[in-house]
């Protein structure tokens, strides 16, 4: 088995009362800073435009329509996430914000229907709401998500760990750049040109700007680490806090499972597919500004590999936790399959 980099994280503890004032302004700011994205800033992005622009047909019972299509022809996990935590959403009321869900994959979601989203309104208590949502197709389930809500409530405890120090989006080039830089050298194999139009798909409606030069062509055993800027497409806005925790949990799907496979340049996945997502949402954020998404994998085995994400507002804010299990069957590099 590879070896694992372990990636250092220091705690801050908030001990005193004077520490903790500055912890809570420096860290639990609820007010996100506000940059606009400066390369589209009149075009609003078809993540709220088109994927969460969901048409209830019913009591708690929604209709999803689909935007980008990965090449695997499965429906997107992140895409089915955000739109059942969109359905979620609208069935509660008041000041209430998500917290956490829990989802399972259970079938490939098809591309050629939409999706409904039943919504269970599990319990509404004084401070949380709970929504069970089952995603189906061809009246079977797709996909079971648990969503928890909290009401805003003060706190003493403030910490979190600190985010990594990397160069910031500004100085750094997007993937089509890399892409084309990459392609550019002469030497190229012809498989690894043809590589790397999987890589990119003008479709996908987020910008990505990877903090290290991705693996395009994967020979080489790196450690199951990724840094990398990302934004939506096109502009939402300050708006409504919920739809960017959708858009977040679309964003955290991409290019996730994909980590724990880093350290196997003998292997490729043959099949590669989300079997379980979570989600924590600490701070508000805005998903059309830059966040660092800082992903690692801890473990993998028997099939299944195992991730972990961290998405960082530029200032330092921990915004949000993610957490996956993925089925990873693997065959040799160089097989056919
Ligand atoms: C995970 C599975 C596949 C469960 O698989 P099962 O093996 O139980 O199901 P199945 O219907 O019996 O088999 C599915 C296929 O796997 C094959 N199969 C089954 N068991 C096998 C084994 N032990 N070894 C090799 N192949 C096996 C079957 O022959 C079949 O292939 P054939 O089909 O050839 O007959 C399912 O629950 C599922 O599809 N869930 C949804 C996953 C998903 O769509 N996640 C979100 C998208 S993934 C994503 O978004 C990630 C994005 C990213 O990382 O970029």
């Amino acid at each position: 088995m590879a070896e694992m980099g372990r990636q250092s994280v220091v705690l801050k503890y908030n001990n005193e009362d004077v520490e903790n004032e500055t912890l809570r302004s420096q860290y639990c700011n609820d007010t996100a800073p506000s940059v606009p994205n400066s390369s589209t800033p009149d075009v609003r992005s078809v993540l709220v435009t088109s994927v969460l622009n969901l048409e209830k047909l019913d009591t708690d019972l929604y209709r999803g329509k689909h935007y980008w299509i990965p090449s695997t022809q499965r429906l997107f996990g992140g895409e089915i996430i955000s739109q059942a935590l969109g359905a979620a959403s609208e069935t509660v009321t008041g000041q209430l914000s998500v917290h956490s869900l829990h989802c399972y994959f259970v079938r490939p979601g098809d591309p050629s229907v939409p999706v409904l989203y039943q919504v269970e309104r599990t319990r509404d208590g004084r401070s949380f709401s709970v929504r069970s949502v089952k995603a189906i197709q061809h009246d079977k389930p797709i996909l079971m998500c648990q969503a928890s809500f909290h009401a805003h409530q003060p706190s003493p405890l403030a910490h979190q760990y600190t985010m990594p120090t990397v160069p910031p989006p500004e100085d750094l080039l997007t993937m089509e750049e890399l892409v084309q830089q990459y392609a550019s050298d002469h030497n190229l194999a012809e498989r690894d040109r043809r590589a790397l139009n999987k890589v990119l798909d003008p479709e996908v409606p987020l910008e990505i700007k990877p903090v290290n030069m991705p693996a395009f062509s994967r020979r080489i055993a790196i450690e199951p680490r990724k840094l990398l800027w990302v934004r939506a497409k096109g502009h939402i806005g300050e708006g409504d806090m919920r739809q960017h925790c959708c858009v977040a949990a679309y964003v955290s799907d991409y290019s996730f499972l994909g980590t724990a496979v880093l350290p196997y340049a003998d292997f490729k996945p043959q099949f590669s597919a989300s079997l379980d997502h979570a989600m924590w949402f600490h701070n508000s954020f805005r998903t059309d500004e830059w966040m660092l998404y800082e992903i690692d994998s801890s473990w993998a085995g028997h099939s299944r590999g195992l991730v972990h994400g961290r998405l960082w507002r530029q200032d330092g804010v921990l915004a949000a936790s993610s957490a996956q299990e993925g089925l990873l069957r693997m065959v040799p590099s160089e097989s056919k399959l």
